[in-house]
């Protein structure tokens, strides 16, 4: 079955600004890619890519994905991402710090940046020095912490959404889960599915973090399952390994899943269900927004992202009624929110 899915690149990035870092003379990239429902947020990722071109394909790429992740979760938010491709040319930690700061500071406030691949809390702090406009604030300071908690409680939603659509009435117990990832989310997934007493195996690249059910990461996805997890790296899903997956269904807490939105009909013809992952891995950042741009309490902001579940239900409700897939379902429910509130603010003159 092909679906027409109306294409990320429709929503365009508004401004994308690559900036040589005056101090460490490495290349920051920050994407702004909607502001249309307020502030952009993305995470600051530092990596080093075969060509610093590959990094700015990631800025349009993820910050395209934030966008689409903040409207589903019904935040006042748009997407952005701020990506530094390393050079191979030396430079001290503290000036990169200091060279994204005031590069995310220029933009006054149109985009919110956080932690990403390569960066972390202590990062983030630095920035804070320079800039307000930066999330996951410690804990101990009265901000959202570490994401990985809220990311997992979300995850561990939508798989009770998945399995009632699958299995309705059902508990866990009995139902086989891989995951796939056991860092900061997967450990805490699998944690929980085992401790409901679902049958749980997992896999990790890292031998060290091996546990009760060991796959080796090359036999892990072609193996027989219910629910597979993805949380480790993306892309996973691919022509070639959809090709080979033995499971009802795909829900993890793993960045831009699909190499391609086609896969989303390839796994579909499977009889697959993918649940999409700009739902389902949300959960720190509606944690992050509600703890520290409104001020919300840890209950509140954990009824925030439960509510993933009903959220993701609705979206797989409406793909079955319509026959379309859960990414065509997914993509359309973001944009019909963008184009109303914009509509909405461009009537009350906001805009
Ligand atoms: N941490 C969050 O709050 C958050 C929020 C949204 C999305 N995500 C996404 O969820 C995923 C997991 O995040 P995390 O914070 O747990 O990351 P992490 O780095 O702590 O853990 C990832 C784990 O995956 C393993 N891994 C990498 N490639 C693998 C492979 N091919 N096969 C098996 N294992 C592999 C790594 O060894 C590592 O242990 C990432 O894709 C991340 O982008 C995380």
């Amino acid at each position: 079955m092909t679906t027409r899915i109306p294409a990320a690149e429709e929503l365009t990035a508004e401004n994308v600004r690559i900036t040589r870092g005056r101090r460490s003379g490495q290349p920051v990239m920050i994407g702004v890619h909607s502001t249309r429902l307020g502030p952009a947020l993305g995470g600051c990722r530092v990596k080093r890519y075969a060509r610093w071109q590959d990094g700015l394909d990631d800025v349009l790429r993820l910050s395209a994905a934030m966008t689409e992740k903040a409207a589903l979760a019904g935040l006042d938010h748009g997407g952005g991402k701020t990506v530094v491709a390393l050079t191979g040319a030396p430079f001290r930690r503290d000036d990169l710090l200091a060279d994204i700061a005031d590069a995310v500071e220029d933009l006054g406030g149109r985009y919110v940046t956080g932690p990403d691949i390569g960066t972390g809390p202590a990062d983030m702090t630095a920035l804070r020095r320079r800039t307000r406009h930066v999330l996951c604030r410690p804990e101990a300071d009265g901000g959202s912490g570490d994401s990985s908690g809220p990311t997992a409680l979300g995850v561990l939603a939508s798989i009770d959404a998945v399995r009632e659509n699958l299995w309705p009435g059902r508990d866990l117990a009995g139902l086989r889960f891989t995951v796939i990832g056991l860092g900061h989310v997967g450990s805490l997934v699998a944690d929980e599915l085992t401790r409901r007493g679902a049958r749980v195996a997992s896999t990790d690249l890292d031998p060290r973090l091996r546990r009760d059910g060991w796959l080796e990461p090359d036999r892990a996805l072609g193996t027989a399952t219910d629910v597979l997890v993805p949380c480790a790296t993306g892309g996973l899903l691919t022509p070639q390994t959809v090709a080979t997956l033995d499971c009802a269904a795909v829900v993890g807490a793993a960045n831009n899943q699909l190499d391609h939105d086609g896969t989303a009909d390839l796994l579909h013809a499977r009889g697959v269900l993918w649940a999409p992952d700009t739902v389902v891995s949300a959960g720190g950042i509606i944690s992050a927004v509600a703890r520290e741009r409104r001020g919300a309490g840890r209950q509140e902001a954990e009824r925030e992202v439960r509510a993933i579940g009903p959220r993701l239900a609705g979206i797989l409700g409406v793909a079955r009624a319509e026959g379309i897939t859960p990414l065509a379902a997914a993509r359309s429910r973001a944009m019909q929110r963008i184009s109303a509130e914009s509509k909405k603010n461009s009537a009350d003159g906001r805009s």
